[in-house]
């Protein structure tokens, strides 16, 4: 079976998925049985109700030989009275501390949540609580929990609300955040319950794995981690590998002299923009135009490819990232957008280059990406924690990715009142400009009565510019974007006011709490009676969720609420996946037919499900690398636990010159081995008893404390090369893919080899580094011998290339295939 024949054959697996979720019966079962135990808890004190919890906890301690609050490698099983216990306990400490007793359906999810499944609550639900209620079952069945959170504002929030009823549990929590120090981190990493956001967990576990003494690692272990925002961590960030830099790297490129170049070029003569608008390629008459002006040089000559990359991520730079659309300048630097939140992404760069093209683009001065040190993503990293468990307004329609990738399922938790929300069917217009129309005349109508409006948009210039035309027709309105993020807090609090007209990005999409009439909700019932907060979409986004996500601030907690979504023929993603949708259309533009609605949905079919072949495809990719990662880090740790490099130097029986200064003198060949040595009359010494001399000399521990040193040095340093080498390799193998050979199996055919090299290499690197030193004290380090550490300056995440490739392409057209028309 060809390429192409598994890949069609993947994509109908996945357009025919079946929908299936958790039953949430046995969990039901349950909640007769906390009511009975909640009358008992009741009636205890305070401090009687602690009490209660930490024997909970004791239970596990008896089962591991008395040890008090051990911290098992995998939580003990949780059956049915455990789990009334734990939610009739964390209901009444919730409803003690905090003033908020937990709603059955909260209790719910937390049940879910300890099986280990992804919930999905709807927004407002409090989501916050029932994560409590099962971060405190975990502790009790003897894990340590994470709360990983979307950033650190989230996580600092969440930990400091529900502090109070983790202590009246008797439990320990703290919050991780960008600010804290190395100190606070590891006390607060050893809490019973830590809340973090995804990327400084993940940052910190890299950072652990370049520590050069056991002790300075802040993380205890990887236990149980419990998911905030799960479909947008596990599923849109999942590609995003972190990563930990130094500062050795050597940056000198031809950015901004491309950049200069490129600005001259003609769209159409000199490049073309292809595939779909994904990718960009220079002509020949482009091509001779560099050449001209690089003094005549051979563009695709192979000493000239530095310059041919450069002019390539300048091309990319200027004609498919596009300022306020996928990055915005801001204070003299670029600020990535995520394309699923539309908030400024902190800490994200492009990778290979394309930073410092669209930096030279804007005319802004390179920021230095460094040499990668330590890498994972979010994927791989969320992979090792052995228990894993997450909550999302989101999750239904990413079971099968939950499931392929994590092996986890889905629990869809009802809401505590019944969503009214109206959900009126997609308004299909020919051009943007009709359909934008058509929209302002909806938003004055609306408007007209009072009722607040919430537009959501795709990107900062849309929401920008649909605003700046609601000003025309004279209706004020107040824009949210990532550009404008400061007045977040004031903007949200009052979009549900009368007569509110907010135009956002998918900023107000998640997470946001739009409460009907205003902060003060003096006109709740007025507003109400209006229809409630009206949702328009300027337009669907690639992923259903996105939509979802915006339409859930309408109608929250049973209130009333509308929700409708604007598209035009012209959309993005109608003209790269729509096939045309039929149709006829009105004088307005307006278009009707049987399939119109059919044909959108199917457009977003497809986006999805390049999408999830794209993931898959990547994930195959990191698969291996993942895999060496881990032997690797099991291989650190011996060396950073035990006197393993010291064991290797005293076994070694390779023989190398006493005299260093006489090999300098020596009459020897280019490469010589031990008999060249010894031929030319030089005294030969083995690895072992040189060791035995030093050892001798500043001591057992402090020889093995050197050859620690030196060895974790050079797996490092391996390491780094590595990961170096197969970056080149992946985009070498792209190339290759073209000339019809599996690019998977040649990467891997590069990659095996490339590792083993690397772990024989460090030892004889560490026996080579070890001879040529000389050393006499125990402060030697291995810098003494020019091995020169860099030290971990940058913690990034890097940014999705977000030009298309081969594959893409390959993929939307197989799904068409696959789909077909109707
Ligand atoms: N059992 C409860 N009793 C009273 N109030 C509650 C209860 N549970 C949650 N709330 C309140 O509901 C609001 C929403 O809670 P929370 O922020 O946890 O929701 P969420 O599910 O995370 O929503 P989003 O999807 O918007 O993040 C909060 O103001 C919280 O105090």
């Amino acid at each position: 079976m060809g390429l192409g024949d598994r890949l069609k054959q993947k994509l109908r697996a996945f357009m025919e998925r079946p929908g299936t979720t958790v039953s949430l019966d046995r969990y039901e079962a349950i909640l007769p049985r906390i009511l009975d135990l909640e009358d008992e808890l009741t009636a205890l004190t305070d401090a009687e109700l602690t009490e209660r919890a930490l024997a909970l906890r004791d239970l596990v301690s008896e089962a591991e030989d008395g040890q008090p609050f051990v911290t098992l490698a995998e939580p003990l099983p949780i059956d049915e009275q455990d789990l009334a216990e734990i939610c009739a306990l964390g209901r009444e400490a919730g409803r003690r501390a905090l003033g908020e007793r937990a709603f059955d359906v909260q209790l719910l999810g937390a049940m879910a949540m300890l099986q280990g499944n992804v919930v999905e609550m709807a927004t407002g639900e409090g989501k916050t609580l029932a994560a409590f209620i099962a971060a405190f079952g975990y502790v009790v069945r003897g894990s340590r929990v994470q709360v990983l959170t979307v950033n650190d504002y989230l996580a600092d929030r969440d930990a400091r609300w529900m502090g109070p009823a983790y202590r009246m549990l008797g439990l320990t929590v703290d919050a991780v955040g960008e600010a804290s120090g190395h100190d606070e981190r590891a006390a607060a990493y050893r809490c019973d319950v830590t809340y973090v956001s995804v990327s400084e967990a993940g940052f910190d576990f890299l950072r652990d794995q370049l520590v050069l003494r056991a002790e300075d690692a802040v993380m205890p272990g990887l236990y149980t981690v419990i998911i905030d925002e799960a479909d947008s961590i596990l599923i849109d960030e999942a590609r995003v590998p972190l990563v930990v830099a130094g500062s050795l790297a050597d940056v000198t490129s031809d950015a901004s002299a491309a950049a200069t170049l490129v600005a001259t070029m003609r769209p159409g003569r000199d490049y073309e923009v292809v595939d779909d608008g994904r990718n960009v390629q220079l002509t020949d008459a482009g091509a001779a135009l560099v050449e001209r002006a690089w003094g005549g040089i051979h563009l695709y000559a192979p000493d000239n490819l530095p310059k041919l990359t450069a002019v390539n991520l300048a091309l990319h730079a200027r004609a498919l990232l596009a300022v306020d659309v996928d990055y915005i300048v801001k204070d003299g630097r670029i600020a990535l957008v995520d394309e699923f939140r539309g908030r400024v992404a902190r800490r994200r760069r492009w990778p290979d280059g394309l930073q410092a093209a669209v930096e030279a683009k804007e005319g802004l001065t390179a920021t230095d990406e460094g040499e990668i040190l330590a890498s994972i993503t979010v994927q791989a990293f969320i992979a090792l924690y052995p228990t894993v468990a997450g909550m999302t307004g989101t999750a239904s329609t990413i079971g099968d990715e939950l499931r392929e990738f994590y092996r986890l399922e889905v629990a869809v938790i009802p809401p505590n009142t019944p969503n009214v929300r109206v959900d009126e069917p997609d308004r299909v217009y020919a051009t943007i400009e009709e359909k934008e129309e058509a929209l302002m005349a909806e938003v004055a109508a609306a408007h007209e009565t009072g009722r607040p409006v919430l537009v959501g948009t795709l990107d900062v210039a849309e929401s920008e510019r649909l605003a700046a035309a609601l000003r025309e027709h004279g209706i004020t309105c107040t824009v949210l974007n990532a550009k404008n993020d400061a007045h977040e807090a004031v903007v949200i609090a009052e979009a549900g006011g009368r007569g509110t007209v907010t135009v956002s990005t998918q900023m107000a999409g998640r997470g946001t709490d739009i409460r009907l009439g205003g902060s003060d909700e003096q006109d709740r019932a007025a507003i109400a009676e209006l229809g409630g907060l009206y949702v328009i979409g300027a337009g669907r986004h690639d992923s259903r969720r996105v939509d979802d996500q915006l339409r859930g601030r309408a109608g929250r907690q049973g209130d009333p609420g509308g929700s409708v979504f604007f598209v035009s023929r012209e959309d993005e993603l109608i003209v790269r996946h729509g096939d045309g949708i039929g149709g006829t259309t009105a004088g307005d533009g307006r278009v009707s037919g049987p399939h119109v609605h059919w044909a959108v949905g199917h457009a977003q079919r497809v986006a999805e499900g390049v999408d999830f072949e794209i993931h898959r495809n990547t994930w195959r990719y990191g698969v291996l690398v993942e895999r060496q990662r881990q032997v690797l880090a099991l291989r650190r740790k011996a060396l950073l636990t035990t006197d393993a490099a010291a064991e290797l130097l005293r076994g070694d029986t390779t023989r190398f010159p006493a005299d260093l200064d006489a090999v300098a003198e020596a009459d020897l060949p280019a490469d010589p081995d031990a008999d060249d040595l010894a031929h030319a009359g030089l005294e030969l010494v083995t690895v072992a008893d040189r060791f035995a001399e030093v050892e001798e000399a500043i001591g057992e521990q402090a020889a093995a404390e050197i050859a620690r040193q030196i060895a974790l040095y050079h797996l490092d340093r391996g390491w780094a090369d590595h990961l170096g080498m197969l970056a080149d390799a992946r985009d070498g193998v792209h190339l290759r893919a073209l000339g019809r050979q599996d690019p998977l199996d040649e990467f891997h055919r590069l990659a095996v080899p490339a590792f083993n090299k690397l772990l024989t290499g460090v030892d004889t690197d560490t026996a080579d580094t070890f001879m040529a030193a000389r050393i006499d004290s125990a402060d030697w380090t291995p810098a003494d011998a020019g091995l020169e550490r860099p030290s971990a300056t940058w913690t990034y995440m890097v940014h999705d290339n977000p030009f298309g490739s081969e594959m893409e392409r390959m993929f939307a057209n197989l799904a068409k295939m696959v789909l077909g028309r109707r």
